[in-house]
């Protein structure tokens, strides 16, 4: 059984359609991908799924964690389960310290699931650790996306949806992000990773999605993807020269 089931999403602004999926699902402790391009409802898939909202969407949609329907329930409640979005822009608290912004993280139970403590995650970012006492305003934007992704391990996900966490960092460092995270899934973790950086995301994701005006037009495995039509057309045309 996969870990997240998602049955007939569509969510409208105002009357206006911005994503609608049949069927999608993630496997547990695999990495899956969702490319596109701007506007093609890669945001909107993620926030759907943590229930959050950005301006009045109506979201219909079965999404099942485990079996277990969560599509009624709160983004607050999601979380606790374990659904846990790092947004655009990074969830960081800017006039805290990286310590204050760890320690803000309210921890999951104990006995819910596989817990990332605080040595754990200063193991993975050695850098946050230098760093305890700087505002996260004095941060890198890399230095940010480590702190955002930390304390989204503190909160005890059983999924992580991380929307484009590659988004202005400089190639080094999207390279080393992203090993962090293939190196997490690699330990049982489960993530969805929407991405517009295709190259860098197709060196690290088991399967991929790529969305065009809301729609899912293509799907499947690392290897097949690479060698998909649309995407070395419109993704991956130099890579393959
Ligand atoms: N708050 C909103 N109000 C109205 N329309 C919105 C809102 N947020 C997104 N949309 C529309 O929904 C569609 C999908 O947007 P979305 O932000 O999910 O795309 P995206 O693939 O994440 O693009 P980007 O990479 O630019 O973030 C677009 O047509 C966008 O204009």
């Amino acid at each position: 059984m996969a870990l997240i089931e998602i049955i007939d999403l569509a969510v409208d602004y105002g009357g206006n359609r911005a994503l609608q999926v049949a069927s999608m699902s993630l496997e547990q402790g695999t990495l899956t991908g969702v490319v596109g391009a701007n506007g093609a409802g890669k945001s909107t898939l993620v926030n759907a799924l943590a229930n959050w909202s950005r301006g009045d969407p109506r979201v219909t949609a079965s999404v099942k964690l485990d079996g277990r329907e969560v599509s009624h329930m709160t983004s607050a409640e999601r979380a606790r389960l374990g659904i846990l979005l790092v947004p655009e822009g990074r969830g960081v608290f800017y006039n805290m310290t990286v310590e204050e912004n760890i320690k803000a993280v309210i921890a999951p139970d104990r006995n819910s699931r596989c817990l990332f403590d605080r040595q754990r995650v200063l193991s993975l970012f050695p850098s946050l650790g230098e760093r305890l006492g700087h505002a996260g305003s004095m941060l890198s934007g890399g230095e940010r996306q480590m702190l955002a992704l930390a304390r989204a391990l503190l909160a005890g996900p059983r999924v992580l949806l991380l929307d484009e966490p590659s988004i202005g960092l400089a190639p080094k460092v999207v390279t080393s992000l992203l090993a962090t995270v293939r190196q997490l899934v690699n330990e049982g973790l489960t993530v969805l990773l929407v991405e517009q950086n295709v190259r860098a995301a197709i060196e690290v994701v088991d399967s991929l999605y790529l969305f065009e005006r809301g729609h899912i037009v293509a799907h499947g495995n690392r290897d097949d993807m690479k060698n998909h039509p649309k995407l070395l057309e419109a993704y991956l045309g130099e890579m393959k020269k």
